[in-house]
């Protein structure tokens, strides 16, 4: 049986202004259109400029897009106030690329994690610190970890705490934007396995934005979508995806996923 859409994106269209005369604007997204459904993980896969963070920036209303529609657990999000969108933003949690660049190098672990629950009025001095613990043990980090600094972590253990960061105030949908690609090779399956792990533990939904097809194959059993120039030009489960491409973009990623596989 299938789940109830959780996102569900109609039409979404992203251009960005003009920067002075000679520079035209800039159409990312063109008319996109995709369903995440409870629990599941869709792969939004795509080359260098073909709109993956344009999508994500506007999926989590930080960019806000020049049409369409974005309608998050039956809600429409483009018409929202900055208010609104505050109340759901713990509901909708992106991790990004980059691990260290998205933690304060000054915060310890354990703050950055407690720092959304206490963004969000949710920090309990009695309760916060077994929360912090017990979001290190969902992602599979040991406790001891959680007076170090940025600086004194792996790329990989960055990311754990990005995640638990995101897991914090229980959020239903993730917007992973490129959550490996700065990895090294070698922490990387851990990390996609970790997100599978957490996507069928706790029913998390995901969107998840990488480049690179092969991993892709590990991470959407659901669905993928490919993006080509800012518009979908195919979609479909990743094994057909890989086995048999429809569109000539997709067999240029297979090509492109096989000599770095
Ligand atoms: N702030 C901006 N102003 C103008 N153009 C932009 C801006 N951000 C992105 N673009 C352009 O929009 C298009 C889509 O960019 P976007 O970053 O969404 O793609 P991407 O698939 O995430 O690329 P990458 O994998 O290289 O990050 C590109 O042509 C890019 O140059």
């Amino acid at each position: 049986m299938t789940s109830p859409p959780l996102l569900e994106v109609r039409d979404l269209t992203v251009r960005y202004p003009a920067r002075g005369r000679r520079t035209p604007p800039v159409l990312a997204v063109d008319q996109v259109s995709f369903t995440v459904r409870q629990g599941e993980t869709l792969a939004l896969v795509g080359g260098s400029g073909s709109g993956k963070s344009s999508i994500a920036a506007a999926v989590l209303m930080l960019r806000r897009p020049e049409s369409g529609s974005v309608r998050f657990d039956g809600q429409e999000l483009t018409g929202l106030d900055e208010r609104a969108l505050r109340r759901l933003r713990p509901a909708l949690q992106p991790v990004f690329q980059d691990p260290y660049g998205s933690l304060s190098p000054r915060l310890r672990v354990h703050d950055t994690i407690a720092e959304p629950l206490r963004v969000h009025g949710r920090w309990d001095p009695l309760t916060g610190p077994a929360r912090v613990r017990e979001l290190l043990d969902l992602v599979r980090l040991d406790g001891s970890l959680a007076r170090r600094r940025p600086h004194e972590l792996s790329g990989g253990q960055c990311q754990r705490v990005g995640i638990a960061r995101a897991l914090a105030c229980d959020p239903r949908l993730l917007v992973l934007d490129e959550p490996v690609s700065a990895l090294d090779p070698s922490v990387r399956a851990g990390i996609v396995n970790l997100l599978a792990d957490l996507r069928d533990e706790l029913g998390l939904s995901q969107l998840f934005i990488a480049h690179d097809l092969a991993l892709v194959r590990h991470v959407a059993r659901h669905q993928v979508a490919v993006l080509h120039h800012g518009r979908i030009v195919e979609t479909g489960p990743a094994d057909r995806l890989w086995d048999a491409p429809g569109h000539p973009y997709t067999r240029e990623l297979l090509a492109a996923a096989r000599l770095t596989a």
